[in-house]
């Protein structure tokens, strides 16, 4: 049994949870595990001196959660698929070792947290331009909603500093343009992974 873990980082609204959905029901026994499913309560959360809420930092989530959820994939992913009820689909007349299990991580700062990018194998990172960003993040609803000017006055200066902090510290990230189809962002990364996936099961 071999696994994998791919990361598909990204600034807000790039198209993360599109293509990590995607993947996931193209790619057998894989399942995906979304960074924004770890964000702290609203109360738990720093305001800085405008009033604005610091949703777009490492401190807004429960990173250990995350280690600990993927701990426990990593400790046998097969239960971790079934318990969510994702059924498995190993090839029962092949070789165990050729049941390849895939994590799917996707999330805006899953590089900038080490304990987390140093279990990532694979790192996909989608960018879309400041005004089409801007565009899509305005026609989606948080909760709590984004008060007026966050796109300004936090989210975009966030991704700035983190990008610059990612480009720094981690090497090996393979930058997607958020602006192509849909349907070549996935053809493209799911050929890229099942390479890999290949490459996993030759070398077991
Ligand atoms: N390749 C793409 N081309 C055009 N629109 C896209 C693409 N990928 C995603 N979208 C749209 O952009 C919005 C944000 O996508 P989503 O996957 O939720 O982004 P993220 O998870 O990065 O925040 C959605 O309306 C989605 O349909
Ligand atoms: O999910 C939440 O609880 C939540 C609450 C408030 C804000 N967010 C926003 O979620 C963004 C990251 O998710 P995403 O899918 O846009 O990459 C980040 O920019 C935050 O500002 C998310």
């Amino acid at each position: 049994m071999r696994t994998l873990v791919i990361g598909i980082g990204g600034m807000t609204n790039a198209g993360k949870s599109t293509l990590s959905s995607s993947l996931h029901l193209q790619i057998p026994n894989s399942c995906i595990m979304a960074q924004d499913d770890f964000f702290k309560e609203d109360s738990m959360i720093a305001v800085d001196s405008n009033g604005f809420k610091q949703y777009d930092v490492l401190d807004a989530l429960h990173m250990d959660r995350i280690m600990s959820e993927i701990e426990l994939w990593q400790k046998n992913p097969g239960s971790f698929l079934l318990s969510h009820g994702l059924r498995t689909q190993c090839s029962s007349t092949s070789e165990d070792s050729e049941n390849v299990f895939v994590l799917i991580v996707e999330g805006f700062l899953i590089f900038n947290y080490k304990p987390l990018n140093e279990l990532i194998d694979k790192r996909y990172f989608l960018e879309i331009p400041y005004d089409i960003c801007k565009e899509r993040r305005g026609s989606r609803i948080y909760t709590p909603p984004d008060p007026p000017g966050y796109f300004d006055g936090h989210v975009w200066p966030m991704y700035l500093k983190h990008r610059q902090e990612m480009e720094y510290t981690v090497s090996d990230i393979d930058f997607l343009n958020g602006l192509e189809s849909k349907e070549d962002l996935l053809d493209y990364v799911y050929a890229d992974v099942t390479q890999e996936i290949q490459r996993l099961i030759r070398d077991d």
